[in-house]
C-alpha cells in the first residue's frame, strides 16, 4: 500500500475545550425578531449607495415585518453608481494615545457637514466615542466606521484606538483601509505607539499623510516632529505646509503647493479662513521648503525634472499629481500641520486626503485563493462588474440592531435580501440588512458597491477576518493574523442566575474580538478570560456588566504561559484493556519534534503498509489535539510541536477509534515528558519615559522585575527613555508603581516581544500551583 501521509496544522492556542465549543455552537437569535422589522421607504439614491429612508434607531422605533420583501427585491435591481470609484477614499486615523484622533475625526465630521453640534472629548460627548465607557474614560476603544463626503468624494473613515491593548483593532482597520492619516502631537513628537502603528501600516503597505496636531500647545514644535519622522520612523517626510506661529499665537499654515498663507479668523468651530500673502518674515523659509519639496517630487517624472533643471517650475496640477504619485508609491509622506482642537488646519487636511491618498482603483487588485484549493491564486479587480467579494473586519453588538458585521467590499455588489457564501467556512449567509454607519446612527441602504464599507445585520456564522463572496465564484481573501492573548483572569458570575447570561455575553464578545478568548476549565470548575493586557480584560468585564447585565467576580490577573518541548523524543504506547466483554487495543509510536516559535502544532502520519489503518488515524489526531490544551508540566497549552505517527499495530476485534484516541493521550503524556518540556512566558518590550531625576529609580525597579535593560536615550523636553524586556508576570499594576515612584511624571508603554523559557524556580512554582488547584 502506498505511504499514507497527512499533515494538519493549527495554532495550539485555538484548541478550545469541549465546553467552549458547545458555547460557540449555540445559536444567538435573540435580536432578530425584535429588530428586523423596519418599514423601508424607497427614496432616490443620492450618493454611491442606494438608500432607503434614513433612520436613527431608538427604542421607540416601530417596524413592520412584511416589508422585508422589499429588501429581497432589491437584490435583482440594477444599481447606478453615484460616486465614481476613483473618488472613494477609505481612510483611517492612527496615532499614539491622546494625540487627538477623536478630536480630529469630530472636526472632519463637522466640516464635511454630517455633524451639526460638535462633541468634545473632555465633555464625554464625542460622536465617534459612542460606547458608554469610552465616554467615561475619554478614550476610543472600538473602531467606529463612518461615511462622509468632501468635495464630491466619498470618504469612509475608521477611527482606531491608540492604546496598545487594542493593537488588534488597529490591525483590523489597516487591513481594509486604502490610506491613512497619521497624527502626531507636536509637543511629544513621534511617540512609541505611533511607531508601532507606523510599522503596522508598513506591513500592509498603507499610503499615509502626516498631520502634526496640537500646534497651539505650549512646547509645540513642528520641525522637531518632522525630524523625528526621519529618525524614529525611518520615513521620508515631504513638508507641504509650514506653521504660522506656534502655541498661543498659532494662526494658520503656509501652503507650499500654492505658496499662500491660510489664516483662520478665530478658534471657534466653523471659524472662517482666508488665503493671504505669506507673512514677510516667513517668505524665505517658505521658499526654502518649497524648493525642497519640488526637488523631491520632480524625481518622479523625467520630463518635469528636465524642465525644473532648466528653471521651469511645475504648475499646481503637476505638483499635486507628483505628490499623489509619490505618496501612493511610498516614496515619501506628505506632512501637514494644525490644531484640531482650535479648528485650524482641518479643511486643508481633508483636501490632502482627496488629493493624495489613493482610491481603490489606485491599488493593486485584491489577491485571494480558491477555497477548495488554496494553491490556486485568484485576483479581484475593484469594480462593480466583478463577482462580489468582501472582508468582515469587525463585529459589534449593537443594543438595537443586534450583531453588526462590518464589511469592506472589494469587488462587485452586495444587495439586501441576497445570499452570499462565507468562503472560509463554506456556509451560506443571508444578507438581512445593509447599514451605512455614521458613528452611532445608521441608514439602511439597498445595495452596497465595490469600495464601500457597510455594516451587515443578521449574519450568523461569520467572524472577523472571514471572506464573504459570490456563491458562484468563491474566494478567500488574505487572512488576518491575530496575536495570542498574553494575560488571563478567572471570572465567575456573582449569582447562579447569571451563569447563562455570562456565557452568552462571552460568546458575543469573543465573536467581536479575536484577541479575546475564553474557556472553561472543568477540572477546577472555572471560567477563564484571556486578552492582550489588563485594560483589555477590564473593559471586557465592564462590558459584561453594562451590555449583558452580568455582575462578575474577577480573580487576579495571571500570565498566559505556554508549554513546549526542547528536543525530539519518540515513544511507543500501547493502550490495552480487557474488562468483561469487548477489549480495547491500540498500539502507536509517536515522535515529538520541537518547532520554531510561533509555529503552533502540526500532526503528520508516516504510517506505511496500513500498520495503523486509515480509519483509526483520526482517533490518534483527536487524542493528541485534546492533550495539546493541557501540558504535562503545569497544564498550560502546548505550542511549537510536531507529532509524527511513525508506527503501530491493531487488533481485528478490539481496536477502535476511541482506543487509538486514548493511546494518543498516553503517548503524549509520556512522549512530551521525554522531550524535555519547558514552560514559556510572555516577555514584554517596555518603554519608560521619565524625567532624569527618576531615571535611577526606574532602572532599579525594572531590574528587580527580572527586566533586561536594552538601551537609554533622550527625548525632547529633557526626558530620558529606557527600553527594556520584562516578563509580563512582573508588570501587573506597574502603572501605579511608576506613578508613585515618579510623582506621576513618567509614562510607559509595553507590547509583546516574544515568549521565553521561565527560570527553573518559577517552573517549579507553577507546577506546584497546578497540582494544588487540581487537588482542591
Ligand atoms: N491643545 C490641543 N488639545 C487637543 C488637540 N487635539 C486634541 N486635543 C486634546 O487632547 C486630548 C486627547 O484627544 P483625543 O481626540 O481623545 O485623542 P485620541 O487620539 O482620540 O485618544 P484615544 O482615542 O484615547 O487614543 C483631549 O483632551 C483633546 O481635547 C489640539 O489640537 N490642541
Amino acid at each position: 500500500m502506498a505511504a499514507e501521509a497527512s499533515l494538519c496544522n493549527f495554532s495550539g492556542t485555538n484548541v478550545s475545550s469541549p465546553p467552549l465549543r458547545r458555547y460557540l455552537l449555540s445559536p444567538s437569535t435573540s435580536f432578530r425578531s425584535r429588530h428586523l422589522r423596519q418599514q423601508p421607504t424607497l427614496t432616490s439614491s443620492f450618493f454611491g449607495t442606494q438608500r432607503l429612508n434614513s433612520t436613527k434607531f431608538n427604542s421607540n422605533s416601530h417596524f413592520q415585518k412584511r416589508n422585508l420583501s422589499v429588501f429581497a427585491m432589491a437584490a435583482s435591481e440594477d444599481v447606478k453608481r453615484e460616486v465614481p470609484l476613483k473618488d472613494y477614499r477609505n481612510i483611517g486615523i492612527m496615532a499614539h494615545i491622546d494625540a487627538g484622533k477623536t478630536t480630529t475625526t469630530e472636526r472632519v465630521l463637522y466640516y464635511t457637514g454630517r455633524n451639526y453640534k460638535i462633541g468634545e472629548v473632555h465633555e464625554g460627548t464625542a460622536t465617534m466615542d459612542w460606547m458608554e465607557q469610552e465616554q467615561e474614560r475619554g478614550i476610543t476603544i472600538t473602531s467606529a466606521a463612518t461615511t462622509t463626503f468632501w468635495n464630491k468624494h466619498r470618504i469612509n473613515i475608521i477611527d482606531t484606538p491608540g492604546h496598545v491593548d487594542f493593537t488588534l483593532e488597529v490591525e483590523r482597520a489597516l487591513r481594509v483601509l486604502d490610506g491613512a492619516i497619521c497624527l502626531f502631537d507636536s509637543v511629544a513628537g513621534v511617540e512609541p505607539q505611533s511607531e508601532t502603528v507606523w510599522r503596522q501600516a508598513d506591513k500592509y503597505g498603507v499610503p499615509r499623510i502626516c498631520f502634526v496636531n496640537k500646534m497651539d500647545r505650549l512646547g509645540a514644535n513642528f520641525f522637531r516632529t518632522r525630524d523625528m519622522i526621519v529618525t524614529n520612523l525611518g520615513a521620508k517626510p515631504l513638508v507641504l505646509q509650514l506653521p504660522i506661529g506656534a502655541e498661543d499665537v498659532f494662526k494658520g499654515v503656509i501652503d507650499l503647493v500654492r505658496m499662500k498663507a491660510i489664516v483662520w479668523s478665530g478658534e471657534e468651530l466653523g471659524a472662517k479662513f482666508a488665503y493671504e500673502d505669506i507673512p514677510a518674515d516667513l517668505q524665505e523659509l517658505a521658499e526654502e521648503y518649497r524648493a525642497l519639496m519640488l526637488e523631491t517630487i520632480v524625481e518622479l517624472d523625467d520630463e518635469v525634472m528636465e524642465g525644473y533643471l532648466e528653471g521651469v517650475e511645475p504648475d499646481e496640477a503637476t505638483v499635486k499629481r507628483l505628490v499623489r504619485k509619490g505618496t501612493i508609491g511610498g516614496s515619501f509622506v506628505p506632512v501637514l500641520c494644525g490644531s484640531a482642537f482650535k479648528n485650524k488646519g482641518v479643511q486643508p487636511l481633508l483636501d490632502a486626503v482627496v488629493d493624495y491618498l489613493p482610491s481603490p482603483l489606485d491599488l493593486p487588485p485584491m489577491k485571494g485563493t480558491d477555497p477548495e484549493n488554496p494553491e490556486i491564486e485568484i485576483e479581484r479587480l475593484a469594480s462593480d462588474d466583478e463577482a462580489f467579494s468582501g472582508l468582515a473586519f469587525k463585529i459589534m453588538n449593537d443594543p438595537f440592531v443586534g450583531s453588526l458585521t462590518f464589511v469592506r467590499i472589494y469587488s462587485g455588489k452586495l444587495a439586501a435580501g441576497s445570499y452570499v457564501i462565507n468562503a472560509n467556512k463554506g456556509k451560506k449567509e443571508r444578507i438581512g440588512r445593509l447599514l451605512e454607519m455614521h458613528a452611532n446612527s445608521r441608514e439602511d441602504v439597498k445595495v452596497a458597491l465595490a469600495g464601500d464599507i457597510v455594516a451587515l445585520a443578521g449574519l450568523k456564522d461569520t467572524i472577523t477576518g472571514e471572506t464573504l463572496s459570490d456563491p458562484e465564484k468563491p474566494i478567500v481573501l488574505e487572512r488576518m493574523d491575530f496575536p495570542d492573548p498574553v494575560i488571563k483572569v478567572a471570572i465567575e458570575p456573582k449569582t447562579k442566575a447569571d451563569v447563562d447570561k455570562m456565557a452568552n455575553g462571552l460568546i458575543k464578545l469573543a465573536q467581536e474580538d479575536p484577541s479575546f478568548h475564553f474557556s472553561r476549565d472543568e477540572e477546577i470548575n472555572q471560567t477563564v478570560i484571556e486578552g492582550m493586557g489588563e485594560l483589555h480584560l477590564e473593559i471586557i468585564v465592564d462590558r459584561l456588566k453594562r451590555e449583558f447585565k452580568v455582575e462578575a467576580n474577577v480573580g487576579a490577573p495571571q500570565v498566559n504561559y505556554r508549554e513546549s518541548i526542547s528536543r525530539t523524543a519518540e515513544v511507543k504506547y500501547v493502550h490495552k484493556k480487557q474488562s468483561g466483554g469487548q477489549g480495547q487495543f491500540a498500539d502507536i509510536t509517536v515522535r515529538f519534534e520541537p518547532l520554531e516559535a510561533g509555529s503552533g502544532y502540526e500532526f503528520k502520519s508516516e504510517i506505511k503498509g496500513g500498520a495503523v489503518p486509515r480509519e483509526y488515524i483520526p482517533g490518534v489526531m483527536k487524542g493528541l489535539e485534546e492533550s495539546m490544551s493541557n501540558g504535562v508540566l503545569a497544564g498550560f497549552p502546548v505550542v511549537d510541536l510536531r507529532a509524527v505517527l511513525t508506527d503501530g499495530s491493531y487488533h481485528d476485534v478490539d481496536s477502535s477509534v476511541l482506543a487509538f484516541q486514548l493511546a494518543a493521550r498516553g503517548a503524549f503524556r509520556e512522549g512530551v515528558r521525554k522531550a524535555a518540556p519547558k514552560i514559556l512566558e510572555p516577555i514584554m518590550s517596555v518603554e519608560v519615559v521619565t524625567p532624569e531625576e527618576h531615571l535611577g529609580d526606574v532602572i532599579g525597579d525594572l531590574n528587580s522585575r527580572r527586566g533586561q535593560i536594552n538601551s537609554f536615550g533622550d527625548k525632547p523636553g529633557g526626558l530620558k527613555v529606557v527600553d527594556a524586556l520584562v516578563p509580563l508576570a512582573e508588570m501587573f499594576q506597574y502603572v501605579s508603581t511608576l506613578r508613585g515612584m515618579t510623582k506621576g511624571r513618567a509614562s510607559y508603554t509595553m507590547q509583546l516581544a516574544k515568549f521565553d523559557v521561565v527560570p527553573q524556580h518559577i517552573q517549579n512554582q507553577l507546577s506546584a500551583a497546578k497540582e494544588e488547584a487540581v487537588t482542591a
